[in-house]
This record gives structure tokens, C-alpha cells and sequence, in this order.
């Protein structure tokens, strides 16, 4: 081995910029990986971070037809001088939605598959398959239809594809945004195992980094106008940088700020919105939801938790009237939700699913935006909208195709589209995922302005931090059947059911002894 390739970083990007169009996203990027490193991207969404893991892996520019000025080098070779196809096995991509990247039915196919791309010889697979999904801890899945297994599991699949291409660099695009507590925590020290043990490196992208700070020792500020903002330890970007951290919008780690207390919320009113009685519901031959009773207040702030699978989302659907329950009720406003008439209970209650993309319909974010107050014949329509623009910073983005824009902008906009009127109930899955710090403390700002005027919401959530800070009831579902329903500060005290259910404690909880604080 000649001494200049051992010295070559892995990664080398040499004033390197990218844009979708003319105009630069990512600008005179510099800055060089070395191999076995553990870092962190962090940055504001929008700010460009999925965008530069697949400049990373040669993906872009070519698959979006970008513009690119300076090199990205991967072992001292320009991304574009190797072969198609060669560094997307160099540099492993997992996503947050592991499904996206998905091609068969079994997981055992589903590795093969991988295999069979890189010509691996069918008689070699089999032990190949086997040692990744004992690395990964799936040996017992092997032979199971991947859509019936949990989100973590699912990832772990998408982990384990990943590794059977052996690669250098292995980056985790948001991977445990989707995924309980539990899971996200097992996932994160599943990749430290991996990374000990094949001794590769990680670039790990995440909004809320705590379940990963033991294992990143250096964190890249990817700032909002697409420069590289700061570069060190977490130790000198947390405690050193943190006005700047503020200012880019970015959360800082549980450990690097004050535990914050619950919410003084002023009572919610007396009138019930909706009642759930005896809900019960199967797909196909499969019991997913058993018996749940539940009830919210106008004004009521209330979450739905749980581990990965156990039905949250199909309850959520149930008592919007997406799903229609097999037995049991579902009252809204006092009167059976099947009674009402379905223009009046749209207008009344507002969904924002947990895939945004479920929502989008038009092919610009303006007409999204002005597609139901135009339908409703509202008269400020346009003024609406250019003030929902503002309020979820989705001005710039205005004539993109909603399907283009990056996992928090998506989110936000299928927010900002059920605010055309002050609904009775927000029935909202998953507010926090795929947001930073600064658009979840304003979306939680409007939320709360929606509570004060009466609108009851219910949130399905993985965030116990959430849950502490805003909600005045919890619902916590194991294996579809409501094993808690009562306030937070309850539920925090009741170690086993966490357990149980796959949670863990707010960090307000579970870590104040440990605050790393500079004011
Ligand atoms: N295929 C595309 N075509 C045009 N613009 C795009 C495309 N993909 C992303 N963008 C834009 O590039 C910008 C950066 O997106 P990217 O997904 O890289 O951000 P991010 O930092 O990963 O955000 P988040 O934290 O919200 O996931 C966004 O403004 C987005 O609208
Ligand atoms: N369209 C569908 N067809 C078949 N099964 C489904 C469908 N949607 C959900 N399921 C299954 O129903 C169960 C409950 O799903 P649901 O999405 O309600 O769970 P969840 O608690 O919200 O999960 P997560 O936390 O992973 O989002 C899961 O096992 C899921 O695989």
C-alpha cells in the first residue's frame, strides 16, 4: 500500500457547490472525512443535508440533471471519474423511510436482491445473507414478509442492505425519525456496534441527535444559506457555538440545555368534541386495534403513544372517519360521526397524516396552498395563502412541485393546508418528525394559538418530550389494546408499562443530572 493512499481522507469536498437549478443550494463546501470517523450533520431543514449525502454518493448531479462547481473526492478520485453504480456501493445511503427502498416482498429476497446487483455468486449468498442479519440482529426474520414487521425492523433491513455492499461510508439520513423510543435507541447503538466492528465510517443526519451523542465526535453545521458553518468537537460546537447553533435554527442536544418543564396550560373547556367507545378493528384476518375507549374536550391537548405497529395511525384514521371501526363508536360533537355530512365534518376536523405526500394534489406549493380556500369560495384566498407562505417559510419555495421539497418543508406544508379554518380537532400524526428546532417551536406556537381558540388535537407521537411539555393526556397503546390513558406525569412514574410499550422518559426525566449548560 503506497503511503499517499494511506493519507488520502476518505471524503474530500474541495469548494465543492450544488444546485437543482442556476441558483447554488450547497456553497463552497471544504472540508474532508477520514476514514473510521463518527460525525454529525446538523442544519436547518432545507438547509441541504440529504441533498449533499447524495452528492456524497454520486447520485447528484447526474439524477436531477444539477449544476455543480468544485469536486467532492471519494479515496482521492472525483466522484464523477468512477464507474455508474461503483460508489453507491462505496458509500451506503440508509433513509427514513426504509420502505422507499425496498424492491421485494421477503426480507431473505430482499438481501438476495442486493447480492445479485453486485454479482455476488448465488453460491456464496446465503452465508453472506446469514452473517448480516445476525450483525443486524434479524436472524429470526429471515424468512418474513418485510410489510409485516416493525418500523425498527424494517430499518434494520435497510441497514443490513446497506452493509452487504460493504461500504466505506455508511450515512444515515434521519434513520430513526419514524421509530419509538426504544427502536431508535437500539438503532443507533446497532450502528456504533457496526461501525466498531467493520470499523467504516458514519455520517449520521438527525434533527434531535441525543441518542447518538455518545458515539459522534464531530459535528458539521450545515448553515440555511448552504455554507458550512462550524466544524469541531461536540464538545466545541455545542457549548462554544451556541448563539450560532440558535440563530441557524438548530436543536441542541437534551444534555447541552435546560430541562424544560410542562406547559402551564390554562384548563380546556368543559363540552366533549369526541368520544371513543369500545373501538375495535382487524385488517384482514389481523386484529390490530382490541376494545379502546377514549374521550378529548374542545381545547384538549391529548397524545396517542406507543411502540412501532401497535395501531396508533389506524386509531388516528378512526376517529377522523378514514377507516370505519368493525365494532364499537366513534361520537363527534355528540352525535355519531357516521351521521355527519362529510363536507361539515371536514371543515370541523383536519388531518395531517404522518406521510405528507399522502395529502399533496396540485404541482405547486402556492396552489396547494390556495387549492380548499379557493374551493370554498374564501374571498382573501391569495392573501391566505402568502400569509401561510410566511408563517411556515415556504415563501422561496412557492412554484416548487410539492413532491420536491425537502422531509420538513413537506411536513410543514401539509400543516399549513389544514388551517383554512379554526377546526373543532386536528387529528396530527407525528408533528415533530423531520422538523428542527426553530419550525417545531413555531408550529407549536400555532398549535397552541389553535388550542386557545377551542381546537382540540390529538397528537401520535414518538416524542416524550413533546407529550411532557404540551399534553394534558396520554393514550398509550400496546399491541392495540389501551394500557394507559391518563396524564403524563402518571405515566412517567409507571417504569414497567414504559417498558413495555417500548417508551422512554422525557429527558426532563431521565437526565437531570447530567446538564452541560453555558447561558
Ligand atoms: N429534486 C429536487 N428538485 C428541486 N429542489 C429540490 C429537490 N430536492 C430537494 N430540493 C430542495 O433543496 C433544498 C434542500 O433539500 P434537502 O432535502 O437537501 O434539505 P434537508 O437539509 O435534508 O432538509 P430536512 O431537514 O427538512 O430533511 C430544499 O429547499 C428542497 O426544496
Ligand atoms: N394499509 C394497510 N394494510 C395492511 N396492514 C396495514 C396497513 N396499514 C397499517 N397496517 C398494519 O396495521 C398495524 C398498525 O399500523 P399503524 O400504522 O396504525 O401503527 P402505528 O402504531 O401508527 O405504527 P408506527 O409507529 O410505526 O407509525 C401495523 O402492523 C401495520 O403493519
Amino acid at each position: 500500500m503506497c503511503v499517499k493512499h494511506l493519507n488520502t481522507p476518505l471524503v474530500e469536498a474541495e469548494k465543492f457547490s450544488f444546485g437543482y437549478e442556476e441558483d447554488m443550494l450547497l456553497k463552497d463546501l471544504q472540508f474532508a472525512l477520514e476514514k473510521e470517523e463518527f460525525i454529525l450533520v446538523a442544519g436547518a431543514s432545507g438547509s441541504g443535508k440529504s441533498t449533499l449525502a447524495l452528492c456524497l454518493n454520486g447520485l447528484y448531479p447526474e439524477a436531477v440533471e444539477g449544476t455543480k462547481k468544485g469536486a467532492v473526492r471519494i479515496h482521492g478520485r472525483k466522484t464523477e471519474d468512477y464507474e455508474k453504480g461503483e460508489l453507491s456501493q462505496r458509500i451506503g445511503v440508509v433513509f427514513q423511510d426504509p420502505e422507499s427502498q425496498f424492491c421485494m416482498m421477503k426480507v431473505e429476497d430482499e438481501l438476495a436482491f442486493v447480492l445479485e446487483n453486485q454479482k455476488v455468486p448465488s453460491e456464496e449468498m446465503e452465508q453472506k445473507i446469514d452473517r448480516v442479519l445476525l450483525e443486524t440482529g434479524l436472524s429470526e426474520q429471515k424468512h418474513r414478509l418485510i410489510h409485516e414487521l416493525s418500523g425498527g425492523q424494517k430499518q434494520k433491513i435497510a441497514l443490513a442492505s446497506v452493509l452487504l455492499m460493504e461500504p466505506d461510508l455508511l450515512i444515515l439520513d434521519e434513520p430513526t425519525a419514524n421509530l419509538d423510543p426504544v427502536s431508535s435507541l437500539e438503532f443507533a447503538e446497532l450502528a456504533a456496534a457496526v461501525q466498531r466492528e467493520r470499523r467504516c465510517a458514519v455520517m449520521v443526519i438527525e434533527h434531535q441527535p441525543d441518542d447518538w451523542m455518545p458515539f459522534i465526535k464531530r459535528v458539521l453545521l450545515l448553515g440555511k444559506d448552504g455554507r458550512m458553518k462550524a466544524d469541531g468537537s461536540p464538545d466545541q460546537i455545542y457549548l462554544q457555538q451556541k448563539d450560532l447553533l440558535i440563530q441557524e435554527g438548530v436543536y441542541l442536544p437534551q444534555t447541552f440545555r435546560r430541562p424544560e418543564s410542562p406547559l402551564l396550560l390554562p384548563e380546556s373547556r368543559e363540552e366533549e368534541i369526541i368520544r371513543v367507545e369500545n373501538l375495535s378493528y382487524s385488517r384482514k384476518d389481523r386484529t390490530i386495534l382490541t376494545d379502546v375507549n377514549f374521550s378529548m374536550r374542545a381545547g384538549e391537548f391529548a397524545a396517542v403513544t406507543g411502540e412501532n405497529g401497535t395501531g396508533k395511525s389506524t386509531l388516528l384514521q378512526l376517529m377522523a372517519r378514514l377507516l370505519e371501526p368493525e365494532s364499537g363508536k366513534v361520537l363527534f360533537a355528540g352525535k355519531n360521526i357516521n351521521d355527519w355530512e362529510e363536507g361539515e365534518l371536514r371543515k370541523r376536523s383536519g388531518y395531517v397524516f404522518q406521510n405528507p405526500e399522502h395529502q399533496f394534489i396540485t404541482d405547486t406549493v402556492f396552489e396547494e396552498l390556495a387549492f380548499g380556500p379557493e374551493l370554498n369560495g374564501k374571498r382573501d384566498a391569495e392573501a391566505h395563502v402568502h400569509r401561510l407562505l410566511k408563517t411556515f417559510h415556504l415563501t422561496e419555495q412557492r412554484e416548487a412541485s410539492p413532491f420536491s421539497l425537502s422531509g420538513g418543508q413537506k411536513r410543514r406544508l401539509s400543516v399549513a393546508t389544514m388551517l383554512e379554518e379554526t377546526p373543532d380537532i386536528l387529528f396530527f400524526d407525528e408533528p415533530t418528525f423531520g422538523q428542527d428546532a426553530r419550525t417545531t417551536e413555531e408550529l407549536m406556537k400555532i398549535v397552541l394559538e389553535l388550542r386557545r381558540k377551542g381546537t382540540a388535537i390529538v397528537f401520535v407521537t414518538h416524542d416524550m418530550d413533546l407529550v411532557d411539555k404540551y399534553c394534558e393526556k396520554v393514550l398509550v397503546l400496546t399491541e392495540g389494546t389501551a394500557v394507559f390513558n391518563g396524564k403524563p406525569e402518571t405515566l412517567w412514574t409507571e417504569d414497567e408499562l414504559l417498558a413495555r410499550a417500548r417508551l422512554r422518559l422525557p429527558h426532563r426525566i431521565r437526565e437531570r443530572e447530567v446538564y452541560r449548560v453555558v447561558d
